[in-house]
Formats: C-alpha cells, structure tokens, sequence
C-alpha cells in the first residue's frame, strides 16, 4: 500500500495518519469486522466494582481482551459464548505490518462498539505482556473526540478522529493516558444503526522467543 500521510500531532510517539482508509476500504473491513461479531457478538463488560461500560465490546484474534469482577485480562474465548473469538481479518494483519513495522503480528483486535451517549475515560494500555509493542486504532463510523496526555499526568489534547483515521500508541507515547469524550452524532452513515466502531491491534500474549 502507499504510506498514508502523518500528522505531528505534538505528542511524541503518539502517530496519527488521517484517511488512512479510503471509503471503500473502510466498508471492506467493516464487513469482515461484522462477519465476524456475528459469531462473537457484542456485550457490555462490567468492571471489577460491576460498572458496565458504556461501550460494547467483541475480538477477533486468538487473545480478546476482557473484563469483568475478576478484573481485566486476555482470554482465547468469548466470556458469554465460550467460544474461540473468530480469526483476525489479513485486512488488519497488512495493516499492522505496513504501519507499524512491528517484527511479529498482533494477536488480539478488540472491537468497541460506541452508540449514542458512550464514551471511554482516560486510562492505559497496559494489560499486553510486551509494554514495548505498540497499539494501532482504526476509526469507523462516526468520529469521535479523542483524549490523550502523556503517561505522568499534565495537560491533555483532544483530536478528532474521523472514519479511516488510524493512530498509533508507539514508543514514548506507548502508556499515554487517552481515552475517548464523545462522539460526533451523525457525522458517518458507515456503521449500521450508528454510531462508531474502533479496533485496537495489540501483541497482547508475550513475544515469541528470538533465535
Ligand atoms: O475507541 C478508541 O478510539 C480508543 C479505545 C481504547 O483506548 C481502548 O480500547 O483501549
Ligand atoms: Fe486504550
């Protein structure tokens, strides 16, 4: 693929490339995303006090990451279900490569489903065993105001990411505290019944072992 352009957003680490994906690669991926959340469809986790997420939540991939009153983690099946999660779409796998350059594929796309009022508040990425493997965030569907600060605490920006936006957690940026505030209600038709659905690639299991 021709490299997408990238934007300094002024947060070291933290890369963003705005229409990564044209519209008919956005409703591509969306199909293979859906074909998929028909076999591992979406549910609300709960936190460990029993707080529901505001978000939906599936994955594709061998790990998904969930949460419930035992706390967060990755897990190779469904939590409702007990069934593997379905494969990752190569879609994300060439993704992932083209991008990130990461040596080894992600095992683990977690798929967020934000309707209406829902939204995410500012927290880390940490639950993968290799903290050093960056995280890549596809944007579908509506956009979305996202919230990011360096991972010590201080003043936080808000970028808009629209559909076909993707980002990237890398490096220093790798822990930074980000989360989402709102959506923008009907800025995309894209994603049936509206709303936004983002996918995050991560190497969640540990890195296999160098010869
Ligand atoms: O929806 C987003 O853009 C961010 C999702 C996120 O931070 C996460 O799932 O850990
Ligand atoms: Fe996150």
């Amino acid at each position: 693929m021709t490299p997408p352009r990238q934007i300094d957003t002024g947060v070291d680490g933290f890369r963003y490339w705005p229409g990564a994906l044209t519209p008919a690669a956005q409703a591509d991926l969306l199909a293979e995303v859906l074909a998929g959340v028909e076999q591992a469809p979406f549910h609300q986790p709960v936190t460990r006090t029993g707080r529901p997420f505001s978000v939906q939540m599936s994955n594709l991939g061998p790990l998904g990451w969930v949460s419930d009153r035992a706390g967060y983690r990755y897990q190779p099946t469904h939590p409702v279900t007990g069934a593997p999660w379905p494969p990752m779409p190569q879609t994300l796998l060439d993704l992932w490569r083209d991008l990130t350059g990461w040596p080894e594929p992600p095992d683990s796309c977690l798929v967020n489903l934000y309707r209406g009022p829902a939204k995410m508040g500012l927290h880390q990425d940490r639950d993968e065993a290799d903290l050093n493997a960056p995280v890549l965030s596809v944007s579908l569907g509506d956009a979305a105001l996202f919230r990011i600060g360096a991972a010590d605490g201080g003043p936080t920006k808000a970028i808009r990411l629209s559909s076909g936006d993707v980002c990237a957690l890398t490096g220093p940026a790798r822990l930074a505290r980000h989360g989402i505030d709102r959506l923008v209600p009907g800025s995309s038709t894209l994603v049936p019944g509206g709303g936004r659905i983002n996918l995050t690639l991560r190497k969640a299991g540990p890195a296999s072992r160098q010869s």
